[in-house]
This record gives C-alpha cells, sequence and structure tokens, in this order.
C-alpha cells in the first residue's frame, strides 16, 4: 500500500471540514489514504483587520510549505487566493461548488427586510458592507472578524451585541451551520465576491502523478463560473481599488440549431459589480458566452465595467492612502 499523501490544512473548523471532505473523496475516487498535516498561517495568529493584512496570510504558509515538499497538496478556500498566479504550483482541481450565495443570521428569525431601521449588521468584507449601504435602509453595519463561531456569538450567543451577521453560506455549510441561518440573500442584492463557495485544490506543477489524481474531483462547470470571475476580479484590481462582486452560472442554453440532435450546449451568465464602501455608486453589467471562453468573458465584461467608471469608484485605497491592501483582501 502507497504511503499517505499529506494534505495540508489550516486549523480552523472550516479549513478542517474542508480539508476532510476532499481527503475523503480523493481516497473514495482513487483508492489513495490521506493525512492532514496541521499548518498554522499568519493570519491565524493575528487579531488585525483583514483587510489590513491582506488575503494572502491564510494562503502563503501552505504554499511555502508546498513549495517546500513538507506537504503534498493543500485545499484552500477559493476566494481567499491572491489572483497572482503561484510560481511552480497548479489548481489541480475545483471541485463541485457549493451555493455561492451570502446568507443573513438575524435575532429572532428576522430576514434583511423584517430588520428595523438603524439595526446593527456585522461583516468584515467591504463588498458586503457596500452592498448592505446601498440597500438604502440606513442599516448600522459593522466591521466584524473571526472565524464562523465567533461571527455567530455576536448574534446567537449568551454575549450577543449585534441584530444580525452576514456570512457565506459555503462556509456556514460546511461546518453543518445552515440551521442559522434566517435569509439566503438575492445575488440581486447581494452579489456573491468571486469565487465565493468554491475550493481550489493545489499541488506542486511538477508532482504529475498528483496533479493527475487531484483531477479526478475536478468539475467543469465549476471550474470555468470560477474562471470568469476571477478573470474579472484580476483585471479591475489594475485599474480600480473598490470593492468587486461577481457571480457566474453555467447551465444549458438554448439550442442553436446547428448541432447534432441531442447535442447540450452550455452556456455560461456572469454578471459583476463595482460598489463604492458607503453604496452610493456602483456599476453592475452581465455577459454571456461559452464556458471554454470563461477567462475571455471575465476580461471583458471587467474592460466594460472599466468603460462605464469603475475606476472613478473610489475604494478603501482613498481613504487610507497608499500602503491599504487590495480590496479583495477583505473577503
Ligand atoms: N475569508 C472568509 C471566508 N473565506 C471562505 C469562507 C467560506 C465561504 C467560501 O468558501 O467561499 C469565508 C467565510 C465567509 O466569507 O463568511
Amino acid at each position: 500500500m502507497s504511503a499517505p499523501l499529506r494534505l495540508g490544512t489550516r486549523g480552523s473548523k472550516l479549513a478542517m471540514a474542508q480539508s476532510g471532505h476532499v481527503a475523503d473523496a480523493l481516497t473514495a475516487h482513487t483508492g489513495r489514504p490521506v493525512e492532514l498535516v496541521e499548518v498554522v498561517t499568519a493570519g491565524d495568529r493575528s487579531h488585525a483587520p483583514v483587510h489590513r493584512l491582506g488575503v494572502g496570510v491564510f494562503v502563503s504558509a501552505l504554499r511555502d510549505a508546498l513549495v517546500a515538499g513538507t506537504i503534498d497538496f493543500a485545499v484552500h478556500s477559493y476566494k481567499d487566493l491572491p489572483t497572482a498566479a503561484a510560481a511552480g504550483l497548479h489548481i489541480a482541481a475545483v471541485p463541485p461548488r457549493q451555493d455561492p450565495r451570502d446568507a443573513l443570521v438575524a435575532r429572532d428569525g428576522r430576514t434583511l427586510n423584517e430588520l428595523a431601521e438603524g439595526a446593527t449588521v456585522g461583516t468584515g468584507a467591504l463588498r458586503r458592507i457596500a452592498q448592505l449601504h446601498a440597500l438604502g435602509r440606513q442599516l448600522s453595519v459593522t466591521p466584524i472578524r473571526g472565524n464562523i463561531d465567533t461571527r455567530l456569538a455576536r448574534v446567537l450567543g449568551p454575549e450577543a451585541d449585534l441584530d444580525a451577521v452576514v456570512l457565506a453560506r459555503a462556509g456556514l455549510a460546511r461546518i453543518d451551520r445552515t440551521d442559522v441561518i434566517t435569509e439566503t440573500l438575492d445575488p440581486m442584492l447581494m452579489l456573491p465576491a468571486p469565487a465565493q463557495g468554491a475550493l481550489a485544490v493545489e499541488c506542486r506543477i511538477d508532482d504529475q502523478e498528483l496533479v493527475e489524481l487531484l483531477a479526478t474531483l475536478d468539475h467543469a462547470p465549476s471550474r470555468a463560473a470560477v474562471t470568469a470571475e476571477r478573470a474579472m476580479l484580476a483585471t479591475l484590481e489594475a485599474g480600480c481599488s473598490a470593492p468587486v462582486a461577481a457571480y457566474a452560472v453555467v447551465a444549458e442554453g438554448e439550442p442553436t440549431g446547428s448541432g447534432a440532435e441531442g447535442d447540450v450546449v452550455q452556456e455560461i451568465y456572469l454578471r459583476g459589480a463595482v460598489i463604492s464602501p458607503d453604496g452610493t455608486r456602483e456599476v453592475r453589467l452581465s455577459r454571456t458566452g461559452t464556458p471554454a471562453d470563461a477567462a475571455e468573458i471575465g476580461k471583458a465584461l471587467a474592460a466594460e465595467l472599466l468603460d462605464l467608471g469603475a475606476d472613478s469608484i473610489l475604494g478603501p485605497q482613498g481613504q487610507d492612502g497608499p500602503g491599504t491592501q487590495q480590496f479583495g483582501s477583505t473577503e
């Protein structure tokens, strides 16, 4: 029997849950045993706001361990990955994506519409802060951070001090806490972060055997959706500093009539938005195409958003000066 593959993971409940899930799936698909190896990241040690630390803090220790060869592969929340490629590493699989929508957890079972004027809503992501302000409901949006349980305790615990929090539905699903959700938010009101709900399974690019093993976990429609959203984000990052939201869906399109009978034509539908942190300005567009062109569709949508003035929407850098991390880091 072959030696276990070493899967590096952060120790948080969410990271352990998603790593355990991928480990089980890989063993089921390939028969190879997998061992979890805990890696402590700078993000786990620090209590500074995430938008000051930068999104890379949860990721770089895992990537260092991959490059050093102390682990064989890692599972990341895809939305936490910087858009820049990592030298020598390869995203070998994007497993089937979870529901990418955001979720509201509120006291007394309330939905967004049932929150009183001035209700306190906690979230750390500028993208969510911006869209909560854009509702025009005079909500009092409070920046929070910490792991999922810490954030839930702000509403549900004995020391609860907020009326509601907004979290990714996928994170709650992975730790089996969808029971606390009082509303899953319509993407028309709360467009998710690029790649939210998706995982990235990463290994060394020259580890050919593992690249092939991990590929058995890949889900093409999920990869195409994430590719479009992230291509849009990467193009926007160069040109603007405001919060970015994106959501792509791959579905069966209208038959064109030109293909052979029974042909299933896949179509990708990408929506994107750039919103000012105070919610007063936004540009929002959508675009469709074929999943094979996912990256081009994302880039083209970003170019159109920039044409509409996405670059003139002021992000956090406008207030904090140079040195502040990119907005993407707030997710
Ligand atoms: N940085 C926070 C983060 N990164 C990944 C998830 C879980 C959801 C996902 O995998 O997209 C979360 C929690 C949240 O946004 O509420």
